[in-house]
């Protein structure tokens, strides 16, 4: 449909015609052009097609039918009309026109009326059609894109993930899928008349900002994760794309949601997993570093001091194979309880593996807190955990480092903590220490003696001494122990508390221990085809020989191997390693002792102690450790501990060592209080194979007890001023007593030892101890003996409270009666008598 003023184009040879016409058309309006060939109209019209055309039929060259029927074989010219104007009226002349396409004909010369009419009537035809194609098209376009919509509508519904469709200049959605409904609790009318503000926490111009981006940002497209407010008020967590799209002078942003709360959650699992430890929820060992590096880097900018707790529970391992793993992590998990109830919220607790947990402290009173926090954790442990039923007691060991004093990265504080913590644990556990310079040299020390074992091990250069033990009966030697020495290269001979605790805790014992069966086994075998004949020598063995090593194998090969009697082998083991693997090492034990095998326990007495329990093992010894020998004459406590030693052990029938022996005096104590056999320095020193050959060639050995000349009446003077002894002694020497004479409290123990003394006349007045005291450790024990004090003072006080708790019976305060005094020394040898 045009507005404009229809074209009309005059196709004529003749250009009289062609100006006739036109001058005809113009008082109707009609614009016209011309055009003087057949070739020419059709040029014409491909450059501008005209509303209608007036077609001469003759013309030189194309004709007028041609020029038609070239016109209406193109789709593109076929609507214009075309009315052939001819000087020929016959009717086949017309029929041509017809058929060429012509849609009417007009005779020269040609009539205006009749023009104007044809003319008018055809372009109201041709305005008609034109119409009508533009409608048909119409509809077909609004067809197509109804089904479009419609296909549209069903894809997007189809779809897993929500899409919604947001016009960014009203902001409110203009298309929403199924699934954005569903995921958000919305009917699709609802979300129609909604737009993305209400359902997100973004402001409306953060929102906008969002989307004029992505316009600006033509194809790039948005992806972010954000949280989604349903209908019900509740969240949904979801991925979201999104896209601008030019929408007539509107952009249209396409979002494509999905949901990812479950991936979320999912991650948020996995996430927790690689950080946290399974059993007690704690951060493990990654999570706890990067904390560490967090607190640190605050720390440095706040001055904060920080500090780094390792703590490993004592003997956690005890328990584990005691009771069972299953119990072990329930301790596991209620000791982490009672470490969380400990500290504050800003600090951090981890288990870094096994029985070992750490601790970040934010300190704001110096190291003092780190003080008050292990006193704290220390406290904690002491109610008993209990386990299915169990009660079980633990301690723990830790380690202290600080920021920044000690180090600044956590993997050299975590490093100095666990060095404090073994530090601890080398105290005697149940305890806390600091990180030291001293420790990080310690460290580099051991590492050093660790490479060096290694090498004296492939290098053969350790070597055994024998020290004798020897029947306080027969005063003879009763085997030997075979003890361990390192000839290390630039060091000489290393003793073993050098490097035995290294071996042990590397396993390195295992091997050595291993050498040292066989090294032992060949020298019994040498000895026995010797002139020293059988002598039975003890080694001792550590607890890892029984977990990992084949002792049982070593020691039977040991034996075979140098045609030795098993008897002649003693094992010397100690309390705890019996404690540790016990059904390994009593199976072990058993087998080795029915094959003739000889054990004894060492160090008895500084363990779990329990005879009762220690009768599960085929036993025949005990050694009494050196801990309690040394002050046996002069401590009334270690003196107890003994005689129940030796009485208990005799009561199960097992021979009793002592071990250290160094004094006369421990030597006749131990033998008047029945025990079998001594090993010291008293003796003999540990000596190398062929010196002790040579000891037990001369048959050396020790003085036996020689009762015969023993006096009936002792009396033992203790004065450290000599003029006052002297006087004493000369004043009961006429009694006929064997006067034994001491200067000093020590020299007093030592005759007491060493001699059957019945009464004992003391100075009050003494430098190192007083009469007193030395009489009221006399009292525990020597409890038969007659205690008298002689004091130059009136001290009464402390006299009296000796008295009141037995530890003198009579006391005399300077001028004594010398008489006096005689007769109440021959009373008290009466009284000795009358109760012996
Ligand atoms: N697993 C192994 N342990 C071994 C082996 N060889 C030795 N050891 C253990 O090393 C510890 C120290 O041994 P050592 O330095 O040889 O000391 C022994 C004696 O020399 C010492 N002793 C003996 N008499 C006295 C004395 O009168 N005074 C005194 N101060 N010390 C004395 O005692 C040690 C013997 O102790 P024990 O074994 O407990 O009888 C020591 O624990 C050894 O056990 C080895 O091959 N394997």
């Amino acid at each position: 449909m045009t507005l404009r003023a229809p074209t009309i184009l005059i196709v004529d040879d003749e250009a009289q015609n062609r100006r006739l016409l036109a001058v005809l058309l113009q008082p109707e309006g009609y614009s016209t052009c011309g055009a003087a060939s057949g070739e020419e109209a059709l040029a014409s019209v491909g450059e501008s097609a005209p509303d209608l055309i007036l077609l001469d039929i003759t013309m030189p060259g194309m004709d007028g039918y041609r020029v038609a029927s070239i016109l209406k074989a193109d789709p593109a010219t076929a609507n214009i009309p075309i009315i052939m104007v001819t000087a020929h009226m016959e009717r086949t002349a017309r029929l041509a026109g017809l058929d060429a396409g012509a849609e009417d004909f007009l005779t020269k010369p040609v009539d205006r009326a009749e023009l104007w009419l044809r003319v008018r009537n055809l372009l109201r035809l041709k305005a008609y059609g034109d119409l009508q194609d533009h409608t048909a098209r119409l509809e077909s376009q609004v067809l197509a894109r109804s089904v479009d919509l419609q296909r549209f509508r069903t894809a997007m519904d189809a779809t897993a993930d929500a899409i919604m469709l947001i016009s960014r200049e009203s902001m409110r959605f203009s298309e929403v899928n199924e699934t954005a409904c569903h995921l958000l609790g919305y009917s699709r009318a609802d979300m129609l008349s909604m737009g993305p503000t209400e359902l997100v926490k973004t402001s409306r111009a953060a929102l906008e900002c969002q989307y004029d981006a992505l316009i600006v940002d033509g194809a790039n497209r948005d992806q972010r994760e954000m949280m989604m407010t349903c209908k019900d008020g509740s969240s949904v967590q979801v991925e979201v794309n999104s896209q601008a799209l030019r929408s007539g002078n509107d952009w249209t942003i396409v979002v494509v949601m999905r949901d990812i709360t479950e991936r979320k959650q999912a991650e948020m699992r996995l996430t927790h997993l690689a950080h946290h430890d399974p059993l007690t929820g704690l951060p493990n060992r990654t999570l706890f570093y990067d904390t560490l590096q967090r607190t640190l880097a605050l720390a440095r900018s706040s001055g904060a001091l920080v500090a780094v707790m390792f703590l490993d529970l004592d003997n956690f391992k005890n328990i584990n194979d005691t009771l069972g793993h299953a119990i072990g992590d329930e301790l596991l998990l209620q000791f982490s309880n009672r470490l969380m109830q400990c500290v504050r919220v800003r600090d951090t607790v981890g288990r870094l593996g096994g029985d070992e947990f750490a601790l970040i402290l934010i300190m704001q009173d110096g190291q003092q807190g780190a003080v008050v926090m292990a006193q704290k954790i220390r406290d904690v442990l002491r109610a008993p955990f209990i386990l299915c039923g169990h009660e079980v007691t633990i301690t723990a060991s830790i380690g202290i480092t600080v920021h920044p004093d000690d180090a600044s990265d956590p993997d050299t504080l975590i490093k100095y903590a666990d060095t404090a913590m073994y530090q601890a644990k080398h105290a005697g556990r149940d305890t806390y220490r600091f990180f030291t310079a001293q420790m990080n040299a310690d460290v580099l020390a051991r590492l050093t003696l660790e490479t060096a074992l290694r090498k004296a091990i492939e290098n053969e250069e350790f070597v055994l001494h024998y020290q004798p033990k020897v029947h306080l009966n027969s005063g003879r030697v009763a085997g030997l122990e075979a003890l361990l020495r390192w000839d290390r290269p630039g060091h000489g001979m290393v003793p073993p508390n050098a490097f035995i605790s290294v071996l042990e805790e590397t396993g390195m014992i295992v091997q050595v221990g291993s050498w040292v069966v066989a090294q032992a086994c060949r020298q019994i075998g040498l000895w026995l085809r010797s002139p020293v004949a059988p002598i039975q020598v003890a080694v001792n063995v550590s607890g890892r020989q029984f977990a990992e090593g084949d002792l049982d194998g070593d020691i039977i090969k040991g034996l075979a191997r140098h045609g030795i009697p098993a008897e002649l082998l003693d094992l010397e083991l100690t309390e705890t390693s019996l404690m540790a693997n016990t059904e390994r090492t009593t199976e072990i034990l058993h087998r080795l002792k029915q094959h003739g095998v000889r054990i004894s326990i060492d160090d008895f007495g500084t363990g779990y102690s329990s005879l009762a329990y220690l009768r599960r093992f085929p036993i025949d010894k005990l050694k009494i450790d050196i801990a309690f020998i040394r002050d046996v004459t002069t401590s009334p406590d270690d003196a107890a501990i003994v005689l129940a030693i030796i009485s208990m052990a005799h009561s199960l029938k097992l021979d009793v060592v002592a071990e250290g022996v160094e004094t006369a005096a421990q030597l006749n104590y131990l033998r008047r209080h029945h025990c079998d056999q001594i090993q010291g320095y008293y003796f003999s020193r540990p000596l190398p194979a062929d010196q002790v050959t040579d000891m037990l060639l001369q048959d050396q050995s020790l003085a036996p007890p020689d009762g015969a000349d023993q006096p009936r009446k002792t009396l033992l003077i203790i004065d450290d001023d000599p003029f006052m002894l002297d006087i004493l002694a000369t004043l009961f020497d006429r009694d006929g007593y064997h006067i034994l004479c001491a200067r000093s409290a020590a020299e007093g123990f030592d005759m007491l030892a060493l001699n059957e003394v019945q009464v004992i006349l003391c100075d009050e007045c003494m430098p190192a101890m007083s009469g007193t005291e030395f009489l009221d450790k006399v009292k525990e024990l020597y409890p038969k003996t007659f205690r008298i004090v002689l004091s130059g003072n009136t001290d009464l006080e402390s006299i009296m409270k000796a008295v009141n708790c037995g530890a003198i019976f009579r006391f005399y305060t300077k001028p004594w009666d010398n008489n006096l005094l005689r007769d109440h020394v021959r009373d008290a040898f009466r009284q000795f008598m009358a109760i012996a």
